[in-house]
């Protein structure tokens, strides 16, 4: 329906196309400059966390990966297991036939290159595919304002918890985000490690023709929730890249990596 904002779970199942989000934020070599300056800047975080960062260990949940691969790139070579997690069943579903390689599979060759680039070899892109299929060992579904998150799921506590621009869409107000990063928190073993990409003064993006809106956050705001959460913030990184206007509306992004304190 024209017009309509979309916010939260349910809307998620029902209106959430995969491929519609993919091909507009994810294009990369073949798309809008914004949205690949964007994708640019959290590869090479992911990639200076996951190595010189000294990020690493059992393992690794993903959560609110949608439909999404690139943010696991780095991180599958120094975690023995990533678990992905997302809300939407439809989400799922799409990982699922790329870490199959079932037809009809996102092809995300271009970034999985940018990445062996960063790393220092473009040509063992295909290799690092391998890699990160054979790592990703469960993929299950989540929702970070219930708790358990993960819901009946046996998960063991994890080394590190990563969460790519999911809780500002997951949660609708301040409270709920705050709520959420405590839930978060409960999923890792004490000294593990959050590492987050936040859009700041988000207000909504497209998926296709539908608009989906989330909760607006400040720098400020971000850091206090996490530091509230149990977490002492390591490194971050606050930039004033924004989406294409026509796909998304933020105003800059907030990349955190965090470890979680003896008491949380
Ligand atoms: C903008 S997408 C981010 C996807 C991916 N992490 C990325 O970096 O592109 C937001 C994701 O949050 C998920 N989501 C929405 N509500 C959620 C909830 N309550 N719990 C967990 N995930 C949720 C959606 O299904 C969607 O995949």
């Amino acid at each position: 329906m024209a017009g309509k904002v979309y916010m939260g779970g349910e809307d998620y199942e029902k209106e959430f196309t995969p491929k519609d989000y993919l091909t507009t934020f994810y294009s990369f070599d073949s798309g809008t400059v914004a949205e690949q300056e964007i994708v640019k800047f959290s590869l090479q975080n992911l990639y200076q966390t996951f190595s010189t960062g000294g990020v690493g260990g059992d393992v690794l949940i993903d959560i609110g990966s949608g439909p999404t691969i690139y943010q696991l790139l780095s991180a599958c070579e120094v975690f023995r297991e990533i678990i992905a997690t997302d809300y939407t069943p439809q989400n799922l579903q799409e990982l699922q036939k790329w870490l199959k390689k079932e037809p009809g599979a996102y092809d995300w060759s271009s970034i999985v290159q940018h990445v062996c680039e960063l790393e220092g070899d473009r040509s063992r892109w295909q290799e690092k595919e391998a890699k990160l299929r054979r790592t990703v060992t469960r993929v299950l579904r989540c929702d970070v304002t219930k708790t358990p998150p993960l819901g009946s799921a046996q998960v063991p506590l994890a080394d590190c918890v990563l969460t790519f621009l999911a809780m500002e869409c997951a949660c609708p107000d301040v409270d709920t985000y705050r709520a959420a990063l405590r839930r978060l928190a409960g999923l890792l073993k004490p000294g593990g490690h959050l590492v987050t990409l936040v859009t700041l003064r988000f207000q909504h993006y497209m998926v296709g023709p539908k608009k989906f809106s989330g909760v607006y956050l400040e720098k400020e705001t971000v850091e206090k929730a996490i530091q509230d959460a149990g977490f002492q913030v390591l490194r971050c990184n606050c930039v004033s890249l924004s989406y294409s206007e026509a796909y998304c509306v933020n105003d800059g992004l907030y990349f955190v990596v965090a470890r979680k304190g003896p008491s949380a």
